[in-house]
């Protein structure tokens, strides 16, 4: 499994934390070929694993088993006519990572039905830590499903979704994620700094409690519900924090927002479809 080749085109951000990801669990580094505009994103990329480079988007994607298309949605059309040809004289996977793109449009960019896996990933990828969701087209073949879920598990972990729409509420929940709890953490460090800790205590604390709890909901093989339950006394201090939450709406609030992330990402798919 290890030594299928893959060719990067994008040697930005997601594309240097997947290369460093697959690297770390055993891939060879001589089988990954990145392509970029940016010299000096492949010089960054060549600090991370020894892979081989260029600025030639065809060159590197020929021969190679997995293309990853690891560029901005916006010059997503332009890249794809820079590979066609390739495309068109292999059987190579097309993995490609950018949010809203359909397979519909891959094809007709590519002028061919290419197998494509399209991931939602998310950033704690850069640390071995992300949660990705796939999904397949038809033409994909059991084995490439195989080198794609290898290569995403390398940066976390990932679950294939059976609808491509899905992948809407895959954005809403893991692939803007983050963003959410960096939100309620900083809103827990001022609400800390108000009850009279300095900012670094504050913060310390909040962070080592989401790593904690996240810890806690993974490993313990505990229910949420089960595990919110223990931290709260009857007639205790979580018990007033909860009531005060569950008042002022907090379940509601949530599901507005990702109901917004969904929709959002479903105009995108629209406007690159
Ligand atoms: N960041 C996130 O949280 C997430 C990102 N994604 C997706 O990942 C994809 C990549 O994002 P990210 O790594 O953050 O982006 P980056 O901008 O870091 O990397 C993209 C790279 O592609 C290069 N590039 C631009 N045009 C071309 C071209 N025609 N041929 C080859 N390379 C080109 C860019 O160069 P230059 O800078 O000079 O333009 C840049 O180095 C996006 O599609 C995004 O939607 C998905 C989920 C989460
Ligand atoms: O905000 C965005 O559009 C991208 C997609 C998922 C995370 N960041």
């Amino acid at each position: 499994m290890s030594d299928f080749s893959i060719a990067f085109i994008g040697a930005g951000n997601m594309a240097s934390s997947i290369i460093g990801g697959l690297t770390a669990s055993g891939h060879r580094a001589a089988s990954i070929h990145a392509a970029d505009v940016s010299t000096e994103s492949l010089e960054h990329l060549t600090r991370v694993a020894p892979v081989t480079t260029g600025t030639d988007n065809a060159a590197a994607a020929s021969g190679a088993d997995v293309i990853i298309l690891a560029v901005k949605p916006q010059v997503m059309a332009e890249v794809c006519a820079s590979i066609a040809p390739v495309v068109a004289e292999s059987d190579a996977l097309i993995l490609t990572i950018a949010a809203g793109v359909p397979i519909a449009s891959y094809q007709r960019w590519l002028h061919t039905a290419a197998p494509v896996v399209r991931c939602m990933p998310n950033t704690p990828s850069l640390l071995g830590s992300g949660a990705s969701g796939l999904f397949a087209s038809p033409e994909v073949s059991s084995l490439q499903r195989e080198r794609a879920q290898a290569i995403m598990d390398a940066v976390g972990t990932s679950v294939w979704v059976e609808e491509e729409q899905q992948l809407h509420a895959v954005t809403a929940v893991s692939g803007s994620g983050p963003a959410y709890f960096f939100l309620f953490m900083e809103s827990m460090v001022n609400a800390g700094e108000r009850l009279g800790l300095d900012r670094d205590t504050a913060t310390a604390l909040v962070q080592q409690t989401c790593l904690g709890a996240a810890r806690m909901a993974l490993e313990s093989g505990v229910p949420l519900d089960e595990l919110r339950q223990r931290v709260t006394s009857p007639k205790g201090t979580t018990e007033r924090a909860i009531a005060s939450f569950e008042a002022q709406g907090l379940r509601e609030l949530v599901h507005n927002a990702l109901t917004a992330c969904s929709a959002r990402s479903e105009e995108l798919s629209n406007e690159l479809g």
